[in-house]
């Protein structure tokens, strides 16, 4: 009750807020509208006893009253409507607003991890619709309030007996309460599979997975999980609704002996002559309209519940909001080295640490490569150094100064970050680099500049309009890019900020072609040690890595080694033995060779896969002698 009354006044307040005079005529319209609508019955009890009693007079009187009422009614009624559908769209677009600010403004990044943010977050995704109409739910429950208090009254004046005629509603009105709990009940009992139904025909309709579907021949698979999802969640749904429609069929039979108890009474005082037959028909307009307020109340009470559960559940998420970052430019940490003292960090709910406890200096102006096998904590290590997690334990200090001092938002100003999960953008070309530093989203020199930087602007020359072409496929018209090509332009935003004081890259050249990979690394180490920038570069490529200033090693979340290449494969540790792997690995393919067990026994006739271009003969791998690679050329 207590959560219902707070999500009716946050949804009250966000109305007034949004738009202040819509909100007051909707508010004041309303009952208004009921006020009125209260003299219909009264109207027509005149028009009768005017025309039965041959009083010319009150019969007029009586039909003027009910043209003028029903005439203002209609078109108030459509002017609150109005107001009300514009109202609720600007409420709507607060809520979101609201939702955005408390999704994405978080400094951190741990809410995400918290199962109760995450759970609320997924149901007002659900159901975001619903926090508009949340507004008409409640004006529509108001409504219907007015119009049985008003009847009540109405009846109870006519005759005081009949002030026991809503009593007869109530257990319909209860009887409709409880089939719309039962469905309800049923309808979350099926929630998972619903979601489960939801997958499956995402996944049959998903782009992404158009191949493996093929591949696999998964179509009739996903299908029948689909249906089987289906049969399950609606069994136990439809049993409920024929439960409720029975409770339902009892209420109206007790209500419709009540109807017509009071109207026997009615008619017999008729016939005494006690009442007028102006006053019979008030009696049947009035309980007509009881009944309907009460079953209209009974179906949408439950529409105004759901919506204000969602509301609930808004508020459960704005408990994750935090204010406004208003730390000044002074603040900002001056650069210098970047020390670890003692760092650790737990996701939570998991009982070991991805990282740490560590200790490690990484010089202004180096160039670090982290490595180590997968889950050994180097995205965590990154994620930490963004500011993303604040560490468990342990501190993080630059030129001396803890990190934990100065607000994430103004630490991460200093920071060029590609992740290992980068951001597809669906924007233009050219805002999808941008927006790597948004004061310069619109200044074409700047994005060309970071094009360039990353080795990007072959990717942007491709596309049919250049810096303006949108990208995406959800979008009409937009066009997608190949994986490396998507990870190009997320370097190229990293580029926007020309004066980092750390540069992040996690796994930057993952979808690269060796060619890219290498002019990458060009380009890193000619930015190296003349700024005082510190990169620290996350990759499994040791072409890549030992290029390094300094390696780091992770295993488990512990640092196992640091130094520089020389120092490292001097050590004969684990890194020397992971270096050899690799080293060897890539040797062999260089030669050509064929690993132990590879299809050795397999003859290929280089006759048989030789190509024919447009032009004539081309050069095939078939033209080469058997047993060589082109590689191996
Ligand atoms: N969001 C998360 N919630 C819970 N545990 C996580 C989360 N992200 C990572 N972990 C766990 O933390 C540990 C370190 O993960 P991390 O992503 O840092 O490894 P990594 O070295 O970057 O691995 P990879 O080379 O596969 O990218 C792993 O055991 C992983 O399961």
């Amino acid at each position: 009750m207590r959560t219902s009354l707070a999500a009716v006044r946050v949804l009250v307040g966000t109305a007034i807020r949004v738009d202040p005079p819509r909100a007051v005529l909707v508010l004041t319209l309303t009952p208004l509208i009921n006020i009125l609508a209260g003299g219909q019955p009264i109207g027509i009890q005149w028009m009768v006893d005017g025309a039965t009693g041959r009083q010319l007079g009150q019969a007029v009187a009586g039909a003027l009253l009910l043209v003028v009422i029903t005439i203002a009614a209609h078109q108030i009624t459509s002017v609150a409507t109005d107001l009300r559908l514009v109202l609720e769209q600007r409420v709507a677009l607060e809520f979101d607003r609201r939702l955005i600010t408390v999704c994405a403004g978080r400094a951190h990044i741990d809410h995400f991890q918290d199962a109760e943010f995450l759970d609320a977050a997924e149901l007002v995704r659900q159901r975001r619709g619903q926090l508009g109409g949340a507004l008409s739910a409640f004006v529509e429950n108001v409504n219907l309030m007015a119009r049985f208090v008003g009847s009540a009254g109405l009846l109870a004046l006519a005759n005081p007996v009949l002030a026991l005629l809503p009593l007869f509603v109530v257990p319909l009105a209860f009887a409709i309460r409880w089939q719309s709990r039962l469905v309800s009940t049923a309808e979350q009992a099926g929630a998972e599979t619903d979601r489960l139904r939801r997958s499956m025909f995402s996944l049959a309709t998903d782009p992404a997975a158009a191949r493996e579907l093929r591949l696999y021949r998964l179509s009739g698979e996903i299908g029948a999980r689909h249906r089987a999802a289906f049969a399950a969640a609606s069994g136990p749904r439809e049993a409920a609704r024929l439960k409720g429609a029975l409770a339902v069929a009892a209420g109206w039979l007790l209500y419709s002996i009540g109807l017509v108890s009071g109207l026997f009474l009615v008619a017999r005082a008729v016939i005494d002559g006690t009442a007028s037959a102006g006053q019979a028909v008030l009696v049947v307009l009035l309980g007509t309209r009881l009944v309907i307020a009460t079953t209209g109340l009974g179906w949408l009470f439950g529409w105004l519940r759901r919506t204000l559960d969602t509301i609930g559940l808004y508020l459960r998420l704005v408990r994750y909001a935090e204010d406004a970052d208003e730390s000044r430019e002074t603040d900002r940490p001056s650069r210098g080295d970047l020390v670890l003292h003692g760092v650790s960090f737990s996701y939570p709910g998991r009982p070991v640490p991805a990282l740490g406890p560590i200790d490690l200096r990484l010089p202004a102006g180096s160039t670090v490569a982290v490595v180590g096998d997968n889950g050994a904590g180097k995205s965590t290590l990154v994620a930490l150094l963004a500011g993303l997690y604040p560490p468990s334990s342990g501190s993080i200090t630059l030129a001396g100064r803890n990190l934990a001092d100065t607000p994430p938002q103004l630490w991460r100003r200093d920071i060029a970050a590609c992740f290992q999960d980068f951001c597809r953008f669906e924007f233009s070309a050219g805002e999808t680099v941008g927006v790597g530093d948004l004061t310069k989203l619109g200044d074409p020199d700047a994005v060309a500049g970071a094009l360039a930087a990353a080795g990007a602007a072959d990717v942007v020359a491709g596309l049919p309009s250049g810096v303006d072409t949108q990208l995406g496929r959800t979008l009409p018209g937009g066009t997608d890019l190949s994986a490396g090509q998507w990870q190009k332009l997320a370097l190229a935003r990293a580029r926007m900020r020309t004066e980092p004081a750390l540069v992040l890259l996690d796994e930057p050249a993952a979808s690269l072609d060796p060619d890219s990979e290498a002019e990458l690394l060009r380009r890193l180490l000619a930015a190296g040690p003349t700024r005082a920038v510190i990169t620290v570069i996350v990759s499994h490529r040791f072409t890549t890595v030992r290029e390094a200033d300094l390696i780091v090693l992770l295993d488990k979340g512990e640092l196992v080694e640091v130094g520089t290449h020389a120092e490292l494969i001097a050590r004969d540790g684990r890194y020397a033995h992971m270096y050899a792997l690799h080293a060897a690995a890539y040797t062999s393919a260089a030669e050509g060779e064929v690993a132990a067990g590879m299809h050795s026994d397999l003859v290929v006739d280089p006759r048989q896969v030789a190509l024919h271009g447009a032009d004539g003969d081309v050069q095939a791998a078939g033209d080469l002698p058997v047993g060589q690679s082109a590689a191996g050329q």
